[in-house]
């Protein structure tokens, strides 16, 4: 039965248009276990590409759990195991003959604290085409002005990329993480609440860079702020204790839920 319209206090921000929606990344049938807890029960859902895709829902639901799989960082989780499949380029990727690291190139990952290597701010975006071979110092400078400048960092630290990383603000420091991640020119970028450690500033910084790098990636971001998933998100999946209860437009979720459980969590009226 459809729901009637729902008014809630979230605006859902405008600069979301109508795009034809194609698959980035898709789960089928996802179940994840931590030893004998079944943390995600059968989760099946498309990511679309240069999109970006919020993840709400309460402490535990298994957000996190979840982004995780999408890049086989669960397989770092002793006594984490990850059945079903995870559909990325036609090809199912959690099977045990592929290539983790390929795969975390494709599938860049930003965690929820701010986590430079202390190192320069060069090297810290130089470090991953490094790592994967490349050796020509022009070519790096390349990829390392072009990669800050898609974060929206190269003009505060132009003049001091040989300074340490670690000298930067943390709203700073979380940027340069996503430059990192750019540097290895993936399709997908996930993003684990990457602003919550954030001041309001940084937090807004961040969320302008998110809407702005969804033209070259497939943005996904766990958050706990439902306000950032309505200002920044196209689609917006709730989960709750394992299960993925609604996936749909931001515009739906927020306004017009069709289950009862995301009108609770989106109107505060939870638990
Ligand atoms: N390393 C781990 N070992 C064992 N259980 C874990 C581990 N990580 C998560 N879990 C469990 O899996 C479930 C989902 O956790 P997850 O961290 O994915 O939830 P979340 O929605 O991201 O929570 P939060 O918003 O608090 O970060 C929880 O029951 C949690 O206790």
């Amino acid at each position: 039965m459809e729901r009637k319209q729902n008014k809630t206090a979230i605006a859902v921000s405008s600069h979301k248009l109508k795009i034809k929606k194609v698959t980035a990344l898709e789960t089928k049938d996802l179940h994840v276990y931590y030893g004998n807890h079944l943390a995600l029960k059968n989760i099946s859902m498309p990511i679309y590409k240069n999109q970006v895709t919020a993840f709400i829902g309460p402490s535990g639901c298994g957000k996190s759990t979840y982004l995780r799989s999408l890049n086989r960082m669960n397989d770092e989780i002793e006594g984490c195991r990850v059945e079903g499949k995870i559909i990325y380029k036609d090809f199912d990727i959690n099977q045990s003959n592929v290539n983790v690291f390929e795969i975390r190139k494709n599938i860049g990952m930003v965690f929820q604290r701010p986590n430079p290597f202390a190192k320069s701010i060069f090297d810290n975006v130089a470090f991953g085409p490094k790592q994967h071979g490349e050796k020509n110092k022009k070519v790096l400078q390349e990829i390392v002005e072009k990669s800050l400048r898609k974060a929206a960092l190269w003009d505060e630290v132009k003049d001091r990329l040989n300074k340490s990383a670690l000298a930067l603000s943390g709203g700073q420091q979380q940027r340069l993480c996503i430059a990192r991640a750019i540097a290895m020119e993936p399709d997908v970028l996930l993003l684990d609440e990457p602003a919550s450690a954030l001041d309001p500033i940084s937090t807004s910084k961040i969320e302008e860079l998110i809407i702005d790098l969804k033209k070259d990636y497939t943005v996904v971001i766990v958050t706990h702020n439902m306000q950032q998933a309505a200002r920044i998100s196209d689609q917006t999946a709730f989960f709750y204790m394992g299960d993925l209860v609604e996936y749909n437009e931001t515009k739906q979720i927020f306004t017009n839920p069709q289950e009862k459980q995301t009108e609770d969590y989106v109107t505060g009226n939870f638990g």
